[in-house]
């Protein structure tokens, strides 16, 4: 379970990302991606433990070595609300919530960063990097908790106020769904008490990991795959490279000094 509820709003200086667009829309996969004059969103999916949290952290600390102006959220969080909101849904307390009550936190969550947040952020020109959003809820609610995708499709619509992102990196802490399922689950329980979500079944999260599999093989060229089963500098060099037709300033030896900051070793 994530437990740092610090993740937040934190502000780089200097280049306003000169990158954006509408979700989707068959680009090619390694094709440059236009933002229209407004900041660059970038969001990190997976299921449990696949390693959203570091290279969201380490994404966010490259991109701010770069220069770039950067705000670092996760989803449901953010704001006061959405953290309260996190609170109740990952409580194991909260055992009795239905799916559908389940699917509207989310939403609510999700509305009032992206209100909050993230709209204000990429419209300064700033880069986003949030952990976890729309893909979540298809995954975890849709193929989860079996509730309508195309349902979900319109809730998260209504949420995101057009807001979109521009690139999805998936995590996978091992090759296949099932396999993913299961190192993601031992990973994230490593580290603490297993949360509502967590304590959902092995065959839940592999639902969840076999829809974000679907979601990368849809290549809609937002979808970016990136293997989690090495070291952590691999993986978040590996990050970058997929991030970087977005940004254009950042190199190898950012994401070297964000990692070295972390203490993380080769
Ligand atoms: N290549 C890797 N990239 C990221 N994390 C890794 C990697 N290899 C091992 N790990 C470990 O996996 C664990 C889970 O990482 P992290 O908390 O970033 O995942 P998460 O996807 O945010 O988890 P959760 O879904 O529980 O919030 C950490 O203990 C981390 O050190
Ligand atoms: C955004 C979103 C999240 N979830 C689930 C996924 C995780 O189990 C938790 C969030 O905790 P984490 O430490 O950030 O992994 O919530 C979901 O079911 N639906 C969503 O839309």
């Amino acid at each position: 379970m994530q437990t740092d509820p610090s993740q937040g709003v934190a502000d780089g200086q200097g280049a306003a990302v000169s990158a954006g667009v509408a979700e989707g829309a068959g680009r090619a996969a390694d094709a440059p991606v236009s933002t229209e004059g407004r900041g660059a969103f970038v969001t990190l999916e997976g299921g449990e433990g696949a390693g959203k949290s570091t290279h969201a952290r380490l994404l966010a600390a490259a991109l701010r070595h770069a220069g770039y102006d950067v705000v670092q959220v996760r989803e449901p969080g953010g704001t006061p609300i959405g953290e309260a909101l996190r609170a109740i849904l990952l409580a194991p307390e909260s055992a009795a919530l239905t799916s559908a009550a389940e699917l509207f936190l989310y939403e609510a969550a999700r509305a009032q960063i992206v209100a909050e947040v993230i709209a204000p952020a990429l419209a300064r020109g700033a880069a986003v990097v949030c952990d976890r959003f729309t893909d979540s809820t298809l995954a975890y609610q849709g193929a989860g908790r079996g509730l309508d995708p195309a349902f979900i499709a319109q809730a998260n619509e209504l949420a995101c106020a057009g807001i979109a992102p521009d690139l999805t990196v998936v995590l996978r802490p091992a090759p296949s769904g099932a396999a993913a399922a299961e190192e993601g689950l031992k990973r994230a329980c490593e580290t603490g008490e297993a949360d509502r979500l967590e304590q959902a079944g092995l065959a839940f999260h592999e639902r969840v990991n076999h829809a974000f599999e679907e979601l990368v093989e849809t290549q809609d060229g937002r979808h970016v795959a990136v293997a989690s089963d090495g070291p952590i500098p691999d993986t978040a060099q590996a990050v970058a490279a997929a991030v970087q037709r977005l940004f254009p300033q950042l190199s190898a030896e950012d994401v070297d000094a964000a990692i070295a900051a972390e203490g993380h070793l080769r």
